[in-house]
């Protein structure tokens, strides 16, 4: 059996996390590799497949994955629970079928030389070991919170969490709350409390099985061979980590600004940068969305004031924060008295905290507009946005400062309160809000983040500012450039003819 010919255009098959937060990243970092001469295609069970776009010069393949799809808005999102489970035992035999099949001659395509697997997508990984097939990882939120997760053993070993990763209580933290600073694992200027570590989400049992879902990846991450980590220079303490995780196994590769330029490299990064100079409003990246965003976002923010809307949104994947906090959320943007866009799910454990025609009456003042899911980053991008009230799920944050928008954080689960203490501590782009959040706390603290007399509210903007002009600064886009290209080098080397072959359309 004659192979195709395989150029000398690697094929690269890369396989997401299900959710908005996973995907989009992962397809920014098909597009950073198609720019480098690699044939890439991203994976997606087939609920994803059916709702998004890949983008020119990236190939997209369905996964069956044996969940229905429920309907056309982000409430109707697979929970965890049904993703694992289809992860683990729906989708693995049609992945590997997928590297195995021999193609008709006439839908014959590259071979895979090598399977990039978001890091929560591990189940990936034993399939790609089967087939043959190198595995790289791909870690899309920051390398801080990579390193506290290749921390567990650590943190076991010195007593700070039980063998299934509840805090555990000492002498010198006697509420269980030890801080974990001591350990280096992140800067000092980064506090992060045991209670805040990203798998203590929800009640015990839930904790206990998200523990057990990390165990079980760290365990497969030991088969990567690179990790590619969506991280950029300005994060404090980044090489320091490096060198620390180098040590430890796979060599990890930061490569956040060329997903931020959208896979961009030489002089049409260099181009871009350029245009991201301007002052927001420039640009046109495209987010590929899974849900239709509400396309009178922007008219209703041309109405508005420069710098005035307080723009709300806890991503696409948060469970909900309660009916309460919900509640005195509505309330306190009512009582800043500045207008407001909140893309709030229409699932009831979110809309019920709603108080009785808050959406109405905010809509008949001209004051406020709640939308199921909005165009984020033109909604970011837009100069009437002055405050964004985020859970600081990294791709959010990463859209924040790309745009210079200053943020008021309410982090709710695994990696946010990392991000939430980058935020308010090394860079200064924002301030947090208490876990109890009342009304008054929203009000007062929405009034600190967008205060231009005080000078609180002009020390964040100059912050995030500053923080944008590194992260689109042309060496570091070259920096996260210069990563992508040696991967690709070496999977170009790596590669052979005889490995496995995908079909080229899927
Ligand atoms: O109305 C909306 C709301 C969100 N988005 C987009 O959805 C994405 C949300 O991503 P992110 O901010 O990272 O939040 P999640 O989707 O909740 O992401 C999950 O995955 C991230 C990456 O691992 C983690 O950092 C988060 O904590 C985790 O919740 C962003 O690109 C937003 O622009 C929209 O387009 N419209």
């Amino acid at each position: 059996m004659g192979a195709e010919a395989v150029t000398h255009h690697p094929a690269v098959l890369l396989v997401p996390f299900p959710a908005q937060g996973h995907v989009t990243p992962m397809l920014q970092l098909a597009r950073a590799l198609a720019a480098h001469g690699v044939a890439a295609t991203v994976a997606v069970p087939d609920f994803i497949h059916r709702r998004i776009s890949a983008g020119a010069g990236v190939a997209l393949a369905s996964i069956p994955s044996g969940i229905e799809d429920d309907g056309p808005g982000p409430d109707a999102a697979p929970g965890f629970a049904a993703i694992v489970h289809a992860m683990e035992h729906h989708m693995p035999a049609h992945l590997e079928r997928m590297l195995e099949s021999p193609p008709p001659p006439s839908r014959r395509g590259p071979a895979v030389a090598c399977v990039v697997v978001d890091v929560l997508a591990s189940w990936a990984v034993p399939v790609a070991a089967r087939c043959g097939v190198p595995a790289a990882g791909f870690w899309p939120a920051m390398l801080a919170s990579y390193r506290v997760v290749a921390a567990i053993p650590e943190l076991i070993e010195r007593g700070l969490i039980s063998e299934s990763g509840t805090p555990i209580s000492s002498s010198e933290s006697p509420d269980g709350d030890a801080m974990i600073r001591g350990l280096k694992i992140l800067p000092a200027q980064v506090e992060l409390r045991t209670g805040e570590l990203p798998w203590l989400v929800g009640d015990p049992a839930t904790q206990r099985s998200r523990f057990a879902f990390w165990l079980q990846t760290l365990h497969r991450a030991r088969g990567f061979r690179w990790v590619l980590v969506n991280s950029f220079p300005g994060e404090a303490g980044a090489d320091d980590v490096v060198s620390r995780l180098a040590r430890q196994g796979p060599q990890v590769l930061p490569v956040g600004p060329a997903l931020l330029s959208g896979g961009l490299s030489g002089a049409a990064a260099a181009e871009r940068t350029k245009q991201q100079q301007q002052p927001p409003c420039g640009g046109n990246d495209k987010n590929p969305s899974m849900w239709r965003a509400d396309s009178t976002c922007i008219g209703w923010l041309d109405a508005q004031r420069a710098g005035s809307v307080v723009y709300v949104s806890f991503g696409s994947w948060v469970g909900s924060i309660g009916p309460d906090k919900v509640r005195e959320l509505a309330l306190g943007l009512e009582a800043t008295g500045r207008p407001f866009l909140w893309a709030l799910k229409r699932d009831p454990s979110w809309r019920a905290g709603l108080p009785e025609g808050f959406a109405e009456r905010a809509a008949a003042a001209g004051r406020g507009k709640v939308v199921d899911w909005a165009p984020q980053e033109d909604v970011l991008r837009h100069a009437a946005v002055g405050c964004y009230l985020t859970h600081c799920g990294w791709n959010s944050t990463l859209e924040a400062v790309r745009h210079g928008v200053r943020l008021l954080c309410y982090p709710v689960a695994g990696d946010q309160f990392i991000n939430c203490a980058y935020i308010t501590g090394p860079w200064g782009i924002g301030l947090r809000l208490a876990a109890g959040m009342t009304r008054g706390d929203v009000r007062d603290g929405v009034g600190r983040v967008m205060d231009e007399d005080g000078g609180e509210g002009r020390r964040l903007r100059e912050k995030v500012r500053a923080l944008r002009e590194r992260v689109v600064a042309a060496e570091a886009r070259r920096a996260a450039d210069r990563s992508v290209g040696a991967f690709v080098d070496e999977i170009r080397r790596e590669s052979h003819p005889l490995l496995m072959q995908i079909y080229s359309v899927l």
